[in-house]
């Protein structure tokens, strides 16, 4: 045998090698049978891959379950979609999945280089034809492929793909289209439906910037809502599922439902608005909340309403008419009340879709209550850990009056806002109602006038107070003389008793 004297003679006998390696290869491939072939072709990989100093490591797109989209494959297309536009030839652009806008990513065996760590690496996307002869049609199955050095092998598989991964995800976080979910009565065709929940785009344009708020307490909740979002690795460490629940309280109208959207547009979230009374029971409660995704808000609004959380069910028989009708008259407007009887979802299986082992499955998730009543609600419900944190919204302050004003006006100062300033000392008026006074009524309404509406709207609302004070005094005291009364005639009868 002869043994190379130097580098090039060694380059020279491997060259000649695998030329002659291929030619036989492809005499094989030419003349001999299928199983000869298979056989052959087996051996030929591996003497390849030896002379080879390159890995390939491909990412398909139905990888396994052939129904779903690979999360690797969309992560590696997101990936490659910031970095191959700036460098790729060709680039195919395509509607994004609900969304508006046209996202670029690399057109078919197009070939782009990255770089991470001072490593190169090349990515290729690919595709597989469905072989012809198929009975059935078959839709193209597209790949990436990675090639990089086999001297990187760690770093690659180690680092450089979660990398990936993580940008990708993110990348693809940003750039969807966020959803609305809601959970609405079962129909006949829930059953063919792959999920329980219906959704819709959101949309709503609040944010904290818009929300009237003292600026203090407006600051101190982003910074609680930021912190959760950027604390995965703090909830892994004390062993905590990655969620967090807020209960917002406060009269009708002072911002709840506006809050709410505003944090999906501060964090980015999906919005699960869960309609507990739709819910057949807990078990169903399960299903929804399995079925949330990550990075969402799942939401119930008016929890008071749901009369076997509060405990009120059994009590309501035992009440007047009159109180019922006291109440319905409270809840005008939220028709929940109508449906609750036919709900089953109990307290102790709302506590479990709380903080039971389901919840932590997905991570990163918000759950908020709202209420008109925080008193109603059972203390079980609301105590710290379930509900970490309490809000409650409030009537207008000044400070949340001048968000508004700027909002809506476009005003910072005015010398009507001294009025404003003392009349909202003295008066209770929703963020709602004085949104409402600083819409311009008519195209002519200039920011004067619609301070001088508000002005108005206060006035009345003053008068409507003083008369509800004095109402309240004068039943007061007739209750007093009424009881006074009664008290005189007891006495008045004891001495005709003792005489008897
Ligand atoms: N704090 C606020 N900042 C800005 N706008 C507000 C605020 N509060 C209320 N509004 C305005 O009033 C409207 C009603 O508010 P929202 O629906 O958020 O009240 P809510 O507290 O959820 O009431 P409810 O208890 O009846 O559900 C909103 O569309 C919004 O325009
Ligand atoms: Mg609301």
């Amino acid at each position: 045998m002869i043994v190379p004297q130097t580098m090039t003679e060694m380059w020279a006998t491997m060259g000649s090698t695998i030329a002659s390696f291929m030619f036989i290869s492809a005499i094989i491939h030419q003349y001999c049978p299928y199983e000869v072939r298979l056989y052959f072709g087996k051996y030929t990989q591996r003497i390849m891959s030896f002379f080879y100093p390159y890995i390939k490591i491909s990412i398909h797109e139905y990888a396994g379950d052939r129904l779903k989209r690979s999360e690797a494959y969309a992560a590696v297309e997101a990936y490659l979609s910031i970095n191959s536009s700036k460098c790729a030839k060709r680039l195919k652009a395509e509607m994004a999945k609900d969304c508006s806008n046209l996202v670029l990513s690399m057109d078919e065996y197009e070939r782009v280089k990255d770089e991470f760590q001072g490593i190169q690496v090349w990515w290729v996307s690919s595709k597989v034809m469905p072989p012809l002869q198929s009975m059935y049609p078959q839709q193209e199955r597209r790949y990436y492929r990675l090639t990089f050095h086999k001297r990187y092998r760690g770093v690659i598989s180690e680092v450089y793909l979660k990398h990936v991964m993580q940008q990708g995800k993110e990348i693809r976080v940003r750039n969807r289209q966020r959803k609305l979910y809601t959970n609405g009565s079962g129909n006949k065709w829930q059953i063919y439906k792959q999920t329980m929940w219906n959704h819709i785009v959101f949309e709503h344009p609040a944010t904290f910037d818009t929300l009237a708020m003292e600026p203090a307490k407006k600051q101190e909740i982003i910074e609680d809502l930021v912190t959760f979002s950027e604390s995965k690795d703090f909830y892994a460490r004390i062993g905590k599922a990655w969620k967090r629940g807020y209960l917002l309280y406060g009269p009708p109208g002072t911002g709840k439902s506006t809050m709410i959207a505003a944090m999906a547009n501060l964090l980015n979230y999906d919005v699960y608005d869960l309609e507990l009374t739709a819910v057949k029971d807990n078990s169903e409660l399960r299903t929804l909340l399995i079925e949330t995704t990550s990075k969402s808000i799942i939401v119930i609004e008016d929890i008071d309403c749901s009369l076997e959380l509060t405990g009120q069910r059994n009590k309501k028989e035992e009440k007047s008419p009159d109180e019922d009708k006291e109440k319905s008259e409270k809840e005008t407007g939220k028709e929940h009340h109508k449906e609750e009887t036919s709900s089953k979802v109990t307290l102790s299986g709302l506590l479990n879709f709380i903080d039971g082992i389901w919840s932590a499955s997905g991570g990163e998730r918000l759950i908020v209550f709202t209420t008109n009543y925080v008193e109603k609600l059972d203390p079980a419900l609301v105590r710290r850990g379930r509900m970490d944190k309490h809000i409650e919204l409030s009537y207008c302050s000044f400070e949340a009056f001048k968000v508004l004003s700027r909002n809506y006006l476009r005003l910072e100062a005015h010398p009507l806002f001294d009025k404003i300033e003392s009349l909202m000392k003295e008066t209770k008026i929703t963020p709602a109602d004085v949104a409402e006074s600083l819409m311009p009524k008519s195209p002519l309404d200039d920011a004067e006038k619609c301070l001088s509406h508000l002005i108005q709207a206060l006035e009345e609302a003053e008068e409507a107070t003083e008369k509800a004070d004095k109402d309240a005094s004068r039943q007061n005291a007739q209750a007093a003389t009424k009881a006074a009364e009664g008290r005189a005639k007891e006495d008045a009868a004891q001495p005709q008793e003792n005489s008897h």
